[in-house]
């Protein structure tokens, strides 16, 4: 409805609604799994919604697809082999590209559709598709990852949506366990890990579970983006045994890495101080997931 508002409340964050001002509908259609929309806001460019839940948009994403990228990749040595697991938008594939020392990235996306539009209304994020490193697979990761070889990544990166719908399993704990079998020892996931304000209960059972499969260490780390519901949004992170991995203190610091900004698009959110400040957490959250 162009020139109008468009709202978004959800069961998932009860109580509450955000809403954008909509300049024009650019895109609408619903694929086999949900359904998908794409429109030109006044203030955030162009945003990208499934199932009535923002994914995405144009001037705030750099915000989560850096933070979700680097916070692991720059916590270990030199990455090689990284899997994404949904990220069908391509960002998280353009943040990893900025990695030389990454020889092959897997990525496995369910919603054909997603990658579609990605590439007709979001190039910045869709190039990521673009680099040779990149291996599409269209299908469902749990099934995807029952077929992956022990110990193949050295990092895996879940960019889900919200554990409703397509995304359900992906905060089981029979998808962690498959995760860290295709991690070599003291190999890093990152999880997409939703909102302190909000969504206390998931946290806690996914620190909870991850703390049981991954004997390493395991984190919470958390970065603002205003689009989202409370306005942040965290990431579980975790290593397996091996290598001690200190997230605190990025090893890899993207600073050091030549072509992290010769990159066609510099870096606009993530930092080694950013990375540092990422894991400060506020004393309520301290106390439900001190930090192993
Ligand atoms: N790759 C785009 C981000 C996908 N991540 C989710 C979007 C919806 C949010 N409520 C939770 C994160």
């Amino acid at each position: 409805k162009a020139g109008k508002t468009v709202y978004f409340n959800n069961p998932i964050w009860p109580g509450e609604v955000q809403c954008l001002r909509v300049e024009s509908i650019l895109y609408q259609a619903k694929s086999d799994y949900q359904e998908v929309l794409v429109f030109e806001s006044s203030s955030y460019g162009k945003v990208l919604v499934l199932d009535g839940i923002i994914q995405l948009t144009e001037k705030d994403e750099c915000a989560y697809q850096e933070m979700i990228t680097h916070l692991p990749l720059c916590s270990i040595p030199s990455p090689k082999t990284v899997l994404v697991v949904g990220g069908g938008d391509g960002g998280v594939l353009r943040e990893i590209a900025r990695h030389n020392s990454v020889q092959h990235i897997d990525i496995c996306e369910i919603d054909r559709m997603v990658i579609e539009v990605s590439k007709k209304f979001f190039p910045e994020l869709a190039a990521g598709f673009d680099d040779a490193r990149v291996c599409l697979h269209v299908g469902d990761a749990v099934e995807f990852l029952t077929h992956v070889p022990e110990g193949k990544y050295d990092a895996i990166i879940v960019d889900s949506s919200d554990p409703v719908g397509p995304a359900q399993q992906l905060v089981e704990k029979p998808f962690f366990e498959t995760i860290a079998r295709a991690l070599r020892p003291g190999g890093v996931l990152c999880n997409m890990a939703e909102s302190m304000w909000l969504h206390t209960h998931i946290i806690d059972d996914m620190i909870s579970i991850c703390r049981e499969i991954f004997k390493g260490s395991v984190h919470y780390a958390w970065t603002s983006v205003p689009t989202y519901p409370s306005g942040v949004i965290g990431f579980v992170i975790c290593s397996t045994e091996g290598p001690l991995v200190d997230f605190l203190n990025p090893i890899n610091p993207i600073e050091n890495l030549d072509g992290a900004d010769q990159h066609k698009r510099e870096l606009r959110y993530y930092n080694s101080e950013m990375h540092k400040a990422a894991f400060a957490l506020p004393s309520f959250l301290k106390r439900e997931v001190s930090s192993s």
